[in-house]
């Protein structure tokens, strides 16, 4: 019972008083139906006592209380399960390395805390309602034996027997359900492919039809599974209801023939057989669920564990801070092979042996596919390395020290984030960010307001230019910039390599751009060139 394990783990707390509560309305529920036979005896005779209807008051008030406190503990605690699920995985997903990250997929890691958690939230408070109902079950299976040991086993031996044919279901239901997902998540798939590539849609008849007719085949499969899913709730819910039908008939036609002296008990056991109609419905109608919710929270863990085992051999419990700023950084015998499912190697990286050093410009060029955003993403900790070492002035890095490594780092990268709060600043210096956006001509388009820009609807050149400013705001001694020109105007483009990247080496960074701009490849103090994972130090007029 992953589902139990959980709560167990996660949210112990309010376990022992609802336990204490089910078991309180379970003897109200009980109560209940010795107070209304009784009530029902008396009225034969037409007198019933005040004092019987003031327990019956009472009665009904506990459990009123007692249902109203597991409805809203359930719910309460469902909720602080689902924030410390979500708040584990945010914390993971930020320790975590990105081709884990990649690997994963987006899609999937919002699936898993959205829908998934969502379920969680949906049916968990059913699932304890469910267990309320076994609880009242059982004490109602003690007052219905104690009535007439016959009806009980006659009673709960019906039961038993739907519920066991719901439970033979049960494996057929899961499939069902799982197809049902799948399903959804190709629609889901089709609608993000849908509005994501919306412009080339608009632009181009053949591939509008072709992204329909896949969504609407894949639409057609998920309404298909989920009415297959749904009948067959259905139908299980009809098998239920003629049980109850049938429960009563056993009690008032067939039991009195077969038990002698059966007619003094037949109303309370009547009674309580129409008491146990619906917890044994809801119990029913509740283990489906506890299925999806199991799926649901399987689907969260094994996530969890991927991102876990990513993150332990990323980062390691003692974090450790370098010795100083570094003043040169290095690949050394470093390799990387990505792969596909299987574990064959698609395309690999390395030996990569190269040095960036503080105060020197040096440049990275290459054709596509080259891999040198692979080279930043090594150089900048993003991905741990297959084998080799990454040095920070000379000496290797340790794990526990990788984050503060990451942390000597700002980055502009080809998919670059820019966001609309300058979080990673602590106290943003005005008048500098004043200048910068008037040296890159933003003057009029953004300000800073409260620690954030007033907008970030812009040109994806001007945000270039915005993620700069933050870059040059951070202030860190590494800064990695990967084609930052490719979509500047020349103006820009002049003053990034003529004017910033001159200033920048003068202050002692660490400068590591990739770019193809070779007019200005007279700037770099070091050279670089990729080609097919390898690279070569070249000297600036080879590459001219
Ligand atoms: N996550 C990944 N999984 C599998 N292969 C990958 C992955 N990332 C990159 N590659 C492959 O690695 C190779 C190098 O990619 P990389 O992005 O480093 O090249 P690049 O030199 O930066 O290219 P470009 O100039 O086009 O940006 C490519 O063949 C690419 O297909």
């Amino acid at each position: 019972m992953r589902l139990y394990k959980a709560v167990l783990r996660e949210i112990p707390e309010n376990l022992k008083p609802l336990l204490l509560m089910n078991i309180l309305s379970a003897v109200a529920t009980m109560s209940l139906v010795a107070l209304v036979s009784t009530a029902a005896r008396e009225g034969g005779t037409g007198q019933i006592s005040g004092r019987l209807m003031l327990m019956f008051a009472i009665t009904v008030t506990l459990y009123h209380v007692t249902h109203i406190y597991t409805l809203v503990t359930a719910s309460k605690d469902t909720e602080r399960l689902i924030h410390k699920l979500r708040i584990g995985l945010f914390d993971l997903i930020r320790r975590t390395d990105l081709v884990t990250i990649e690997k994963i997929g987006h899609a999937t890691l919002q699936g898993v805390l959205t829908q998934d958690t969502q379920i969680l939230a949906e049916v968990l408070p059913m699932v304890v309602i469910g267990f309320q109902q076994a609880v009242m079950l059982l004490f109602l299976a003690a007052y219905l034996a104690w009535l007439s040991p016959v009806a009980c086993i006659l009673a709960f031996g019906l039961a038993g027997l739907t519920v066991a044919i719901r439970f033979s279901r049960v494996r057929a239901l899961r499939t069902m359900m799982q197809r049902a997902d799948e399903a959804e998540k190709r629609v889901f798939d089709g609608l993000t492919e849908l509005l994501h590539g919306f412009k080339e849609i608009r632009m181009n008849a053949l591939r509008a039809d072709d992204v329909t007719r896949t969504l609407a085949a894949a639409s057609r499969e998920s309404c298909r599974e989920s009415s297959l899913l749904k009948a067959q709730w259905g139908r299980n819910y009809a098998v239920i209801e003629a049980m109850l039908f049938s429960l009563v008939g056993l009690m008032v036609f067939v039991v009195p023939l077969w038990v002698a002296g059966f007619h003094a008990v037949i109303l309370p056991t009547t009674i309580a057989v129409l008491f146990i109609s619906g917890p044994v419905s809801t119990v029913s109608f509740v283990t489906p669920l506890v299925t999806k919710a199991e799926m649901a929270l399987e689907n969260i863990e094994k996530i969890k564990a991927q991102l876990f085992s990513a993150a332990k051999t990323a980062a390691s419990e003692e974090s450790e801070l370098l010795e100083q700023a570094p003043l040169s950084i290095a690949l050394s015998r470093a390799e990387l092979s990505f792969r596909d499912g299987k574990g064959a190697p698609l395309f690999k990286v390395g030996p990569l042996n190269a040095e960036f050093r503080a105060g020197e410009i040096t440049m990275i060029t290459g054709g596509n596919g080259s891999g040198k955003s692979t080279l930043l993403r090594l150089l900048t900790g993003l991905i741990p390395l297959d084998s080799g070492f990454l040095l920070a002035d000379h000496a290797e890095l340790r794990i526990g020290q990788m984050q503060d490594y990451r942390n000597q780092f700002s980055a502009i990268f080809s998919d670059f984030h820019l966001s609309r709060r300058l979080a990673s600043i602590e106290e943003p210096d005005q008048e500098k960010i004043r200048l910068m956006l008037e040296r890159f001509g933003m003057q009029e388009k953004v300000s800073v307001v409260n620690g954030s820009f007033s907008t970030i609807d812009l040109s994806s050149g001007q945000r270039k230019r915005l993620a700069l400013i933050v870059a040059e705001l951070e202030d860190k001694p590494i800064i990695v910039l990967d084609e930052w020109a490719a979509d500047q105007d020349p103006h820009f483009r002049r003053i990034f390599y003529e004017e910033l990247l001159p200033d920048m080496k003068t202050r002692g960074k660490i400068i590591i751009a990739v770019t193809h701009d070779d007019r200005w490849f007279h700037l770099a103090d070091r050279m670089y060139r990729m080609n097919e994972g390898q690279i070569e130090e070249t000297n600036r007029a080879t590459v001219i």
